[in-house]
């Protein structure tokens, strides 16, 4: 680019950075100011109040002084937070002040704007020039959308066209232009070119600088209720969510929290991966969580359910074992839109009989038994839902106690428990009966304050009326105190026997038909059928038992809901079953879902396909609300690499890569598991020389990471993490890694431990396989101490190199 043009920019930038610090200067002493005026208001709040409640009016008087300072210091805080919030953007915008520019010319007008770009706005003193427009502004859409030439956006006014004359972007770092391009294409690839070729991190990065058109389109999607986003391996789905969620806070600034929005992740190490994308563009984190700590938080501490990676180890691991078959199929089954209706029937059938309930016992006797329950829940209005009726059972029982309470006292053992009260719980109960007493009843505060001002005692306590009333009111005490739990128990729905209720579902296969109309039984009924059961004595479930069980707790205990979602984000979204769509619709009943996917990556069997025409994610909202946006192009990877990969999954044709050369990938056969090993450590060692810091050994399974782990770590001196489900933070370096925990996450280099038939041998390993090849950005090798899984086996040899190395 010429000199000149070089000069100009960088003119600019220097005046923009010279504003930008003048501005921070100038502001400092104002944040700083009302960050002490905020503080001291504090210190002195109680100064400045005087406490006064003798009368009415001095109460009053004191309530509105107290209300008027804690609004002043709201008023100050929230100030303080909008200064401070601008100022650190400004802060944050000074070394690099933008990343791109485009002239537009707008139709109609004489002359051209230039838009600069970056990671917030920054207006002129007079509050008109923008001399910097943020990235999620409707002007720099045009950026994102189009080369030079015929262009347009759309703002809440409606949508502006014109020709945009100039694009280009830019390198920036401490206030100096590194790289500057003239964009013809979209955006530019050299800009992209340069980011992919960087190394892996242990953090994810924003893209906000080379956001590509297809990505843009999901960012600032706010049309439909259910966004559905399938894209290859490495196309930037994660990436597009971020960025989307950093948007809708710009665009609904005023309306949605970040802790409005929340993101299900595939495992709490996903989570640190992407924590420091939103702080980066100045935003706050969404909440951020998996289902499995969703799980465990709704089904309490009495029952345990199996997590989704023990899961998939047994489906990797226990073939062949007694039972193996069966546990697919119930798999397959209770993670399926058939199950859904079944459950749905058999809460209708629950309506007309079954309902199971746990007696109520106390002091080792039965008060209210089941059977009494389930006669009481019957007979009350077959019309009303299952849920209103153990509403109204509910508080048929809190009746019931209340009056068996009031019989008990009579019981000998409250007689002799009252004898057997020592003097602090004498006096603990003496006092209660007095605050009891003063609540209600006027005289007695009367006769406290009498006793407070003459500081005597007071006059009743040597009165026997008041001692009978004494001695009736502790027996009164001792028995409410033995019925709390009852009654805190029935609030909880403790009398309904869900586990019972789930458990008869699984008894045999004619009951089963009954009570759920189901037509076609699953293969292996009886043993899926035992397999549950047995984990239900043992006060667990199977992870495919989970939903389904909070599904069926919910029919008689009424629907948990959070209102306060406004954005479900599901990455991940292949790995999560119908039913459990099912469950997030009805849990965030107010929030608009994004969903986010990759079929090619269904390693767990409750897989979705979220694209396929009935996919039952298009039918949660109905196509109308749904939109569906499909990316092909794969960023993570270099060439040769998705080449390789996208040859390993039918259909895999349509994956495009970027256009970023490297090595081809190596498979490297060796004589035996030592020699492998050690021919793996010679190549970490040779990687690392050549520069590459995050280097992952990929296993198919958490066993087999184990083995490899030891072995390695016995032959080698390199420091070697293993990577488990307990790992919550993500690291650089070198790593052991199963490919189920991989999922997401990126590495320079990937080394896949052992490609043999036996590893990736069936059809439901390809995906596996792919899973795993399509972590590595810049070097990827694959090992066998046998045979070539069929998947490797079966590709052309242009598309590999073979040892030696
Ligand atoms: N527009 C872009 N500009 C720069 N880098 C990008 C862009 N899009 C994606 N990338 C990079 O490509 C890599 C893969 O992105 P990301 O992890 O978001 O993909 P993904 O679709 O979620 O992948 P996977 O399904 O394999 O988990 C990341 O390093 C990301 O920074």
């Amino acid at each position: 680019m010429e000199a000149k043009y070089w000069r100009q920019e960088q003119e600019r930038l220097e005046r923009v950075r010279n504003k930008l610090q003048a501005r921070i200067a100038e502001l400092e002493p104002e944040v700083i100011g009302l960050r002490d005026q905020a503080a001291d208001i504090r210190k002195r709040f109680w100064e400045e109040v005087t406490i006064n409640t003798s009368t009415q009016e001095d109460f009053e008087e004191t309530f509105y002084s107290v209300q008027q300072q804690s609004a002043m210091l709201a008023e100050r805080e929230r100030g303080h937070n909008r200064l401070v919030h601008q100022w650190n953007g400004m802060k944050r915008l000074l070394p690099s002040p933008y990343f791109g520019r485009v002239d537009f010319q707008e139709d109609g007008l004489n002359a051209s704007e230039q838009i600069y770009i970056g990671v917030s706005s920054f207006v002129d003193k007079d509050g008109l020039n923008f001399l910097i427009y943020d990235w999620r502004s409707p002007v720099a859409s045009l950026y994102y959308d189009y080369p030079p030439g015929r262009a347009s956006y759309v703002t809440p006014a409606g949508r502006i066209d014109g020709t945009m004359t100039l694009k280009r972007q830019f390198q920036i770092q401490n206030g100096h232009i590194r790289t500057m391009f003239d964009a013809s294409e979209t955006i530019g690839d050299e800009l992209l070119q340069q980011v992919l070729g960087k190394d892996a991190d242990s953090q994810m990065k924003s893209i906000v600088a080379t956001i590509q058109k297809e990505q843009n389109a999901i960012i600032r999607n706010d049309k439909s209720r259910m966004l559905i986003v399938q894209g290859a391996a490495g196309s930037g789905k994660t990436s597009a969510a971020l960025q989307r969620v950093a948007y809708l806070l710009y665009k609904h600034r005023q309306t949605i929290r970040a802790d409005q929005i929340v993101l299900f992740s595939p495992n709490p190490m996903f989570g640190s991966y992407i924590s420091t994308v939103l702080p980066e563009l100045g935003e706050e984190n969404m909440q951020q969580t998996t289902f499995q700590e969703y799980l465990d938080n709704s089904l309490g501490s009495s029952l345990r359910s199996e997590d989704p990676f023990d899961q998939i180890e047994y489906t990797l691991t226990a073939q062949g074992e007694p039972g193996y078959e069966a546990r697919l199929q119930g798999i397959a089954y209770k993670t399926s839109e058939a199950f859904t209706k079944a459950l749905q029937n058999y809460g209708k059938w629950l309506g007309r009989k079954g309902m199971r309930f746990e007696d109520i016992r106390f002091r080792d006797r039965v008060l209210i038994t089941a059977e009494r329950m389930s006669a009481k829940f019957y007979n009350f209005d077959s019309s009303l839902p299952l849920f209103n009726r153990v509403v109204l059972l509910q508080e048929w029982l809190l009746n019931e106690l209340a009056s068996l309470e009031r019989e008990e006292r009579e019981a000998f053992w409250v007689q002799e428990e009252s004898n057997y009260l020592d003097n602090e719980q004498y006096a603990e109960v003496f006092d209660m009966l007095h605050k009891e007493r003063e609540l209600f009843d006027l005289s007695e505060q009367y006769a406290a304050a009498r006793a407070r001002m003459n500081n005597k005692r007071r006059g009743d306590e040597g009165d026997v009326d008041f001692a009978q009333r004494e001695e009736e009111l502790i027996l009164r005490s001792i028995v409410k105190k033995s019925f709390k739990p009852l009654r805190k128990s029935v609030r909880k729905f403790s009398f309904v026997d869900v586990k019972g209720i789930y458990g008869q579902l699984f008894v045999d296969e004619v009951a089963y038909r009954e009570k759920t109309n189901e037509v076609v039984i699953p293969p292996h009924w009886p043993e899926i059928c035992r397999q549950t059961k047995d984990m239900l004595s043992r006060n667990e479930l199977f992870h495919e038992d989970a939903t389904p069980y909070l599904f069926v707790k919910e029919l008689v205990e009424g629907v948990r809901t959070n209102t306060e979602i406004r954005h479900v984000f599901v990455d991940e979204g292949q790995d999560y079953s119908a039913f459990q769509y099912e469950y997030f619709k009805k849990l965030f009943p107010r929030a608009r879902m994004t969903v986010l996917g990759d079929f090619g990556q269904a390693i767990f069997m409750q897989a979705t396909n979220l694209e396929a025409s009935d996919s039952p994610l298009i039918r949660l909202f109905g196509e109308a609300d749904t939109s569906l946006v499909r990316l092909v192009r794969s960023y993570r990877s270099t060439r040769e690499i998705v080449e390789f990969t996208k040859s390993l999954l039918p259909g895999g044709d349509e994956i495009v890569p970027f256009e970023r050369r490297g090595r081809k990938p190596h498979l490297i056969r060796l004589n035996g598991v030592e020699k492998r090993d050690a021919q793996i450590l010679e190549h970490i060692a040779s990687l690392r020389a050549e520069g590459f810091v995050s280097i992952a050994v990929i296993t198919k399974t958490a066993a087999e990471s184990r083995e490899a782990h030891e072995s390695l770590r016995i032959q080698g001196r390199e420091a070697l993490q293993l990577i488990t489900k307990e790992t919550l933070a993500f690291e650089k370096g070198v790593m052991v890694i199963p490919v189920y925990l991989a999922k997401g996450i990126e590495f320079d280099a990937v080394l896949i431990y052992n490609a043999s038939p036996a590893a990736y041998g069936r059809d439901n390993e390809r995906k596996l396989l792919y899973t795993a090849c399509t972590r590595a950005m810049h070097r990827l090798h694959l090992y066998t101490t046998g045979d070539w899984s069929p998947f490797v086996h079966t590709l052309p040899a242009n598309l590999y190199e073979k040892a030696p190395y």
